[in-house]
């Protein structure tokens, strides 16, 4: 699904408008409509709703949602900031529209801002995708005392003081929502990390924009729905055998890191490849074969690390490296020699991404449209170097992808897929409980998997961290967020390729 900027949401508001015949005053009152049913799964009446309304139409939702709110007997307090009288005409015309019992305090001066009780409830209207320019004065005090308050905030659209596509300057004040509830699209400022704090939990309610509009929309960015990775599976054919779905290599582990090959070995068998031989220094053939009995295992001559490709390397349909393998000498002369030789798809993973990224003349040496790296934040940092935040971060994406027309995958709680053509992709399943040692060599595992069965390599990048996050979301259920390892991953792994062969309802 597309992520719009600020701008492509205004004309999709005013094309929407149009194409449904509809006032934008309709589609604000749509828009509080959807806010307001989500907020009443959440809150009971008998919590009493501090509204703070800005001067534009996210005020403008905000004064329309009192309104429902005070409908369905919830307790509602509003208060507005701003000048009134250039406000937005939708603005306006919502303050005709609110009950007598429901009469708006002017938030004027500093002493106009109301003390709220220990535990409030506070719906944050004062900015949306409008905002121009950083909080100052007023609305920054205001702010200020509100995210230290101690209230449980939900905000209408964004967090008011978050630009929605581009970087807030730095120091700006913005509010530290408990949830945000958006409309129609996520904003691209959500799947940042830096603006954890701000967002918090993200809930998205339709508002019925225009479908064509959005379809015919330019972007590069999206965020991947079980819609989007759905039709990307691949069926598997009744009378198919192991051959049509790929032979792949792992290159992995290390002396005292065989787990490492043992987890992307046995994730990329879960993914379902065909056939998966696996490569280790000789010291973990007796750990590969009893803990991967399906994979056939080669030795490096090495017996502590990697320090040689197996002879017959052209027969494989993709070799997937990395994990565990450590930067001895012999190893980066290995991967040296596999970039200048191999005509493979490679999937470049941990110390093989730290070994290329400390060789100008390895990543020139880099296949066209033949490698995804997976790297985390501080691998990638050593790829491309350090960025001031994160749209820098996925700036440097971009250009790494198009410069070496490569896909990689930045993990991350919103991992980002970038693409040869300068496309990000940000998946959308996953947990926190997935923050720990071994996952990442999971994702390897599954996405090598997933090139040998003939997926395009952005294919495999975005329907391989989609279906990792699931099995996390999956492993989630059963042993929750502080003791799920990888290997939990690996165990829901099934589940999830079957979820994704479930039509949706
Ligand atoms: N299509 C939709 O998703 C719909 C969204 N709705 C809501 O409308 C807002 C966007 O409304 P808009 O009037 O464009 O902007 P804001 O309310 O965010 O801002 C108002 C106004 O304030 C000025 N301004 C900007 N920055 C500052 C600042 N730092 N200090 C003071 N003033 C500032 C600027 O001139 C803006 O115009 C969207 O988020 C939704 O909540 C519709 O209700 C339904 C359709
Ligand atoms: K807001």
């Amino acid at each position: 699904m597309k992520l719009l900027t600020a701008a492509q949401i205004r004309e999709a508001d005013a094309f929407t408008v149009q194409e449904q015949n509809i006032s934008s005053l309709d589609l604000m009152e749509r828009a509080a409509k959807a806010f307001t049913g989500w907020f009443e799964n959440k809150f009971q009446p008998s919590e009493e709703a501090f509204i703070f309304c800005g001067p534009g139409n996210n005020g403008g939702d905000g004064l329309a949602v009192a309104r429902l709110l005070h409908e369905r007997k919830y307790k509602v307090q509003v208060f507005i900031v701003g000048d009134t009288a250039k406000a937005s005409e939708d603005f306006k015309a919502n303050m005709e529209r609110l009950p007598d019992e429901v009469q708006p305090q002017k938030i004027e001066e500093e002493k106009d801002i109301p003390e709220l009780p220990l535990i409030a409830c506070v719906i944050d209207a004062l900015f949306g995708t409008g905002l121009s320019r950083p909080l100052t004065g007023l609305y920054e005090e205001l702010v200020e005392q509100l995210n230290s308050s101690g209230a449980c905030i939900t905000s209408i659209d964004m967090p008011s003081g978050l630009y929605t596509d581009s970087q807030t300057p730095e120091g700006s004040t913005i509010i530290q929502a408990d949830n945000t509830v958006s409309f129609q699209l996520p904003k691209q400022a959500f799947f940042l990390p830096q603006h954890e704090e701000y967002v918090g939990e993200w809930h998205v309610v339709p508002i019925g924009l225009s479908e064509q509009f959005i379809s015919g929309v330019d972007t590069d960015m999206f965020f991947t729905t079980r819609r989007d990775v759905q039709h990307l599976l691949k069926r598997r054919r009744k009378f198919s055998h192991k051959g049509n779905y790929g032979h792949a290599l792992m290159l992995c582990g290390g002396y005292g890191k065989m787990g490492a090959a043992v987890l992307a070995a046995r994730a990329c068998l879960r993914s379902g490849v065909g056939l998966l031989t696996i490569q280790v220094p000789s010291a973990g053939y007796t750990v590969l074969q009893t803990a991967v009995p399906e994979a056939m295992t080669l030795t490096d001559p090495n017996r502590k690390h990697l320090s040689d490709l197996p002879e017959d390397i052209d027969k494989y349909d993709v070799i997937g490296m990395g994990p565990g393998i450590g930067t001895a000498p012999p190893t980066k002369t290995a991967i040296g020699q596999l970039l200048a030789t191999s005509s493979h798809p490679l999937v470049i993973d941990a110390d093989a991404i730290n070994i290329i990224a400390s060789s100008d003349r390895l990543k020139e040496q880099l296949p066209k449209n033949k490698v995804i790296f997976t790297p985390h934040p501080k691998e990638f940092e050593r790829l491309v170097g350090k960025a001031k935040n994160d749209y820098e971060r996925l700036q440097r994406l971009r250009e790494f992808c198009q410069e070496h027309q490569c896909c990689v995958t930045l993990k991350g709680s919103h991992t980002a897929v970038g693409t040869p053509s300068g496309k990000v992709y940000f998946n959308t399943t996953g947990n926190s409980g997935m923050a720990t040692g071994g996952t990442g060599d999971v994702l390897t595992g599954i996405i090598t998997a997933l090139v040998g069965q003939q997926y395009d390599l952005e294919e495999a990048c975005i329907l391989g961290v989609y279906v990792h996050g699931l099995a996390g979301d999956l492993a989630l259920r059963t042993v929750g967020e502080i003791g799920m390892t990888a290997s939990d991953l690996i165990d829901h792994l099934p589940k999830a390729f079957m979820c994704l062969q479930q039509p949706m309802s």
